[in-house]
């Protein structure tokens, strides 16, 4: 198994080495503050070639830069140093378009207004900037997240899987360019987290977004991934790209297979090194 990739930076599967990148992340540096405080250096150097259509996560340890690089890459934090494109765009342009779906761990979604209307949410806000986007098919939206039926909802009527459902329905109204997952089934049951994976690869596979992922389950993101990018502790730097040729689509019978437990092996055993260090 070559499970490093190159140097250069490249996460995407095994074989797409020379495909062009589509979310390009050059020497990235975050430093926040200060603030009265020291500041925080959370991430340095940090370069990242993501072909289009991959699905690619990024794991490490608590505070080592994950969320901060997500929101660098959704031109929510612009980076100290360095800079990122998608599409050959600058981030910012896509952001003003919507075109960046974003689902965090938590929902989010507005209590008071029915799912549906949620879903349609961001396309009323980017209409109130001026930004001419086609109106959300919300019906095919639902169905496509296994909603159907359940828009005339209210959020508190449903599970915290339906939730995440309907939120990633939302982040998906806007037909976004990327879609940015921040750790977004980590407050649900192991089984329900489990089902919610299976049900994001049905998904990714009919909709086929570049998608970056953050967890801090490696069997999660091994399972779901062409590639794992693993960091190191503060700062955040590419510890590893571990690029996952398990075969599409992927089924739950894989989790039981030798080479899932060698790939998820191979990332723990550098995990557990890098935090001896
Ligand atoms: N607004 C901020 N001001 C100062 N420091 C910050 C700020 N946001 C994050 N940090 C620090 O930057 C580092 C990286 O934070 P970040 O949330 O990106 O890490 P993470 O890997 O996503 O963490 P976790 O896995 O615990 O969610 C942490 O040390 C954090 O304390």
């Amino acid at each position: 198994m070559d499970a490093t990739a190159p140097a250069s930076g490249f996460a995407g599967p095994p074989g797409a080495e020379h495909t062009p990148a589509f979310i390009s992340v050059e020497g990235v540096g975050v430093t926040y503050g200060p603030q009265g405080a020291e500041p925080v250096t959370a991430l340095s150097d940090i370069a990242l070639r993501v072909p289009e259509g991959a699905f690619v996560s990024l794991v490490g340890p608590s505070g080592c830069g994950k969320s901060t690089l997500l929101k660098c890459v959704a031109d929510l934090l612009q980076p100290s140093a360095g800079g990122i494109s998608i599409g050959g765009v600058p981030a910012s342009d896509l952001r003003r378009q919507g075109r960046i779906g974003m689902v965090f761990q938590q929902p989010n979604l507005m209590p008071w207004l029915r799912i549906e209307d949620n879903v349609r949410l961001l396309h009323r806000l980017v209409a109130d900037r001026g930004v001419a986007a086609a109106a959300p098919d919300v019906p095919a939206l639902l169905r496509l997240v296994g909603l159907d039926g359940f828009g005339r909802k209210y959020p508190s009527q449903l599970s915290g899987g339906m939730q995440s459902r309907a939120a990633l329905a939302r982040a998906l109204a806007l037909d976004p360019t990327v879609l940015l997952m921040d750790e977004p089934f980590a407050a649900l049951d192991e089984i329900t987290r489990d089902r919610m994976g299976i049900e994001l690869m049905r998904i990714w596979s009919q909709f086929g977004k570049t998608v970056l992922f953050v967890t801090h389950s490696l069997a999660e993101a091994v399972f779901l991934s062409d590639a794992v990018v693993l960091m190191t502790p503060r700062p955040g730097r590419i510890a590893r790209i571990l690029q996952v040729p398990l075969p599409r689509p992927r089924t739950p019978e894989m989790r039981l297979t030798d080479e899932f437990a060698h790939l998820v092996a191979a990332l723990n055993r550098d995990l557990y090194r890098m935090l001896a260090a």
